[in-house]
């Protein structure tokens, strides 16, 4: 493909983004994925090449852009190599008209970078957010065999590596046989916030595929009891080939029904030593890797998931022991998900206080932690503990 034809892939491709992100459609990836399975005619540094522009643009964008075009004239006046695509050529995008309007850019919809600055933070930790992320793996301690994979090591973070962002792990030895996981830093950092203990009952109440719950086994040395629950059945069932990969023997998995979590968790009321509710959120700590979040946040969406997250940390509340620990995580940097969440916490339940998290990294943010791609090169997450008295 000539440049200027991958261009107007990438604009074509915008267009299908900027729908699905206006309509609740499909991801970029997938949209990407189903468009290259259709066009076997782009070789891979075709794809290569188009996929970064479409990614480019989609950083560039704060608000949902009017067109693909709009878009990309707008990485074109930023780029030479782009402008130069817009020549009409066949296959290639007609050259820009006069005065054509391109889309503004932007970190995100004015709305959502108020709510950022309310939650203190600042434009250049915002613009850290939509950096390239970096690819981290934590190194399974359930396996003693040494890793073959080589990478940079992360400061304080033991078990954890960074390696180049192209990496095929999956083609590894050390990939097969479960000694490694595929896991941000600040994931694993916020695994060990937990401080789970061999011999514990914990309970991973939002658990997904469980990449945490993994790393919880791990901390536990694969002693005691870790149920995985999650109202998603697809992410769920991830989850027990992973668990047998990694020889994580402890984890069972709950599928729990939206509205009447505690109802498939009766039999743990009052008994866990820890809950982790790592909760859904709006990802604003993750537009790293999924730029176009930012896209389909509104509002709305976000008093929904708010409402959700204090839902889920008082049925999360019924299941800890005298004693025990509650720690709220979301890979948000939106005090709403955050900090408020947990102040209203308290408020709602007497008996219970915030605990400091003892981790050596981080940056105290009122009741809990935070982590950000600015200061720690993670992706952006809250966490805080809660005892119960
Ligand atoms: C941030 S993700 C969890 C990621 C996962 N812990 C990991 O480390 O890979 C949030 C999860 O909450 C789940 N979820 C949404 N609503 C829920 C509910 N009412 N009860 C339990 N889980 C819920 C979602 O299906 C999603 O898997």
């Amino acid at each position: 493909m000539t440049p200027a034809a991958r261009v107007q892939s990438a604009i074509e491709l915008l267009d299908a983004i900027i729908e699905a992100a206006r309509g609740g459609g499909a991801a970029a990836d997938t949209i990407i994925a189903r468009w290259f399975a259709t066009r076997r005619y782009a070789g891979s540094k075709d794809r290569r090449a188009i996929r970064e522009h479409v990614y480019a643009a989609i950083r560039l964008c704060g608000e949902v852009p009017p067109s693909g075009r709009a878009a990309m004239l707008a990485l074109a006046d930023r780029d030479d190599a782009i402008a130069q695509a817009f020549d009409g050529s066949p296959y290639g995008p007609q050259p820009a008209t006069t005065g054509e309007p391109r889309a503004a850019a932007g970190i995100a919809p004015d709305w959502l970078a108020a709510l950022l600055i309310d939650s203190g933070v600042a434009a250049d930790e915002q613009a850290a957010l939509l950096d390239r992320a970096p690819f981290d793996i934590r190194r399974n301690v359930l396996k003693s065999v040494p890793l073959s994979l080589q990478g940079e090591p992360i400061a304080f973070l033991n078990n954890a590596l960074r390696l180049p962002p192209d990496t095929q792990i999956e083609a590894s030895d050390d990939w097969r046989e479960g000694r490694i996981e595929v896991q941000d830093a600040g994931s694993q950092w916020v695994a060990l916030a937990c401080a789970a203990r061999p011999g514990e009952h914990v309970i991973d109440l939002c658990a997904g595929a469980g990449g945490k719950t993994l790393a919880l086994a791990a901390a536990m040395e694969n002693s005691g009891t870790l149920i995985a629950a999650d109202t998603d059945r697809t992410r769920l069932q991830r989850l027990p080939p992973r668990a047998e990969r990694a020889g994580v023997t402890i984890a069972r998995t709950r599928l729990l029904n939206p509205g009447r979590e505690a109802e498939a968790l009766a039999d743990c009321r009052d008994a866990a030593d820890l809950v982790l509710v790592d909760a859904p959120c709006s990802g604003t700590g993750t537009w790293r890797r999924n730029p176009e979040a930012r896209w389909r946040l509104t509002p709305e969406r976000l008093a929904r998931l708010t409402a959700t997250q204090a839902r889920l940390l008082d049925v999360a509340a019924a299941l800890v022991r005298p004693g025990g620990r509650l720690v709220h995580v979301v890979c948000s940097l939106l005090d709403a998900e955050g900090a408020d969440q947990i102040e209203a916490f308290l408020a709602r339940h007497a008996g219970w206080r915030a605990v400091p998290i003892d981790l050596p990294v981080g940056t105290p943010h009122r009741a809990g932690l935070r982590l950000t791609p600015a200061a720690h090169s993670t992706d952006g997450f809250f966490v805080a503990m809660m005892q119960r008295s």
